[in-house]
C-alpha cells in the first residue's frame, strides 16, 4: 500500500474537517477530486446536476441519498464509464470539468481514470464468476503484460510483470482471508466473500482513491464488521475512500465526511453526526418516499429510512411528553 505523502492523523483530519462550513460545494484544504458542473440527462430527466464538489484527500467520504438520487450515475461519470450531457459546450461555457490528483479527466476514459489512481469496485458479473479468484485479481492489475506491445513481445519482461502481479494478488488475498480460495471459481464464493474479492481486486493497482458502490449490501453482520475494518485500514494507510451506502448506521460509524444527493443535486455536506439529522436531509428522504407510509415495513427497506423514522418517532414522543 502506498505511504501517505502527508502526515496522517485521523484525529487531526477530523478536526480539520470540523472547521469547514457545512454547505454543499464547500472547498476542502487538500481535495483529491474536484468536480465542476457535471450534468447527465436521460431524455427529459436530469439524473445528475452537480455544481461543485471536492472530495477530501485521505478521508472516508460517504455519498448517500434516497433511491434514484443519482449516486451511481455520478460514480459512472467521474470514473469515465458514462459521459456527461454537458461534455462539450462550444458556446456559452458550462462544460463539465473534473480533475483527480490535479489531472484533468474530461477527455479520458475508464481505463485512464483507473490509471490516474481512481479505481472503483465493479460487481462480480457472471463471466467473472466463471474465472478463478486469482484470475479475477490479475485483471485488476493495471500493468498487464499484454497491454504494452513491447513488453508483450519480450518474454523476460512480461514474465517478470506476471510474477509481480501474482505476488501482489497473493498478498492481498491473504489480507482479505481469501488465500485458501485462490483457485476456486469466483462464482462459488459466498456473497460476503465476493464483496471482499471486489475490494481486493480494486486494490491490485494500488489506487490513490477507491470508490465502493454499496460495499456492505447483502453481507452478513460478521463480514460487515470485517469489511468496515478493511475500509478503515485503507484510509489509515493513506488511501482515500469514497463510497455509496444506504445504511445510516454504517455511514455514521465509519465516515469522516458525508455528501448527500437528492434528485441529482448535492443538497448537504458535512460531518456525519450533523448531516444525518439535518432537516434538509430528513426532508429529502421523506420527500422521496412521500407517497409511502413510513409505518409500513415494506417502505422501510433501508437503514436510512428506518433511522429517520425512529428519529421522527423519538421527536414525537418528546413533543408529547412536554
Ligand atoms: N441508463 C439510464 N437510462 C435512463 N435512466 C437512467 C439510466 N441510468 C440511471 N437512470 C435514472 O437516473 C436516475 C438516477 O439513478 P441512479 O441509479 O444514479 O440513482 P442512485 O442514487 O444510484 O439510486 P439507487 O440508490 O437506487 O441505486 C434514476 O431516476 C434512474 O432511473
Amino acid at each position: 500500500m502506498s505511504e501517505p505523502n502527508y502526515p496522517y492523523d485521523r484525529q487531526a483530519l477530523r478536526a480539520e474537517l470540523a472547521t469547514l462550513e457545512q454547505v454543499p460545494g464547500v472547498p476542502k484544504p487538500d481535495p483529491i477530486l474536484t468536480v465542476d458542473r457535471i450534468e447527465r440527462r436521460f431524455g427529459g430527466m436530469t439524473a445528475v446536476n452537480v455544481e461543485h464538489l471536492e472530495v477530501p484527500r485521505g478521508a472516508i467520504t460517504a455519498l448517500i441519498g434516497p433511491n434514484g438520487a443519482g449516486k451511481t450515475t455520478f460514480f459512472n461519470l467521474i470514473t469515465g464509464f458514462d459521459q456527461p450531457s454537458n461534455r462539450r459546450r462550444l458556446i456559452g461555457g458550462g462544460e463539465a470539468k473534473w480533475a483527480f490528483n490535479g489531472k484533468d479527466l474530461r477527455r479520458t476514459g475508464a481505463s485512464q481514470a483507473a490509471r490516474a489512481g481512481m479505481v472503483r469496485t465493479f460487481q462480480l458479473t457472471k463471466a467473472l464468476g466463471r474465472m478463478t479468484v486469482m484470475q479475477n485479481m490479475l485483471i485488476g492489475a493495471n500493468n498487464q503484460p499484454g497491454e504494452n506491445l513491447f513488453v508483450g513481445l519480450v518474454k523476460p519482461l512480461w514474465a517478470a510483470r506476471e510474477r509481480e502481479n501474482v505476488a501482489r494478488a497473493e498478498e492481498l488475498l491473504a489480507r482479505f482471508k481469501l488465500d485458501a480460495k485462490k483457485d476456486d471459481m469466483a462464482g462459488d464464493l459466498s456473497g460476503g466473500q465476493k464483496k471482499l474479492l471486489e475490494m481486493a481486486r480494486a486494490l491490485m493497482s494500488d489506487p490513490a482513491m477507491v470508490m465502493l458502490d454499496e460495499p456492505m449490501a447483502g453481507v452478513n453482520p460478521a463480514l460487515t464488521q470485517s469489511l468496515l475494518g478493511h475500509i478503515q485500514a485503507l484510509r489509515d494507510e493513506g488511501t482515500t475512500v469514497l463510497f455509496v451506502e444506504h445504511d445510516m448506521h454504517m455511514v455514521r460509524h465509519i465516515s469522516d465526511w458525508v455528501v448527500v444527493m437528492a434528485q441529482g443535486e448535492i443538497i448537504a455536506e458535512g460531518l456525519p453526526e450533523d448531516v444525518m439529522t439535518s432537516q434538509a436531509v430528513v426532508d429529502a428522504y421523506l420527500g422521496a418516499h412521500h407517497d409511502k407510509d413510513l409505518g409500513d415495513d415494506e417502505a422501510l427497506t433501508t437503514g436510512v429510512l428506518r433511522s429517520i423514522a425512529q428519529e421522527v418517532e423519538a421527536e414525537e414522543v418528546q413533543e408529547e411528553s412536554r
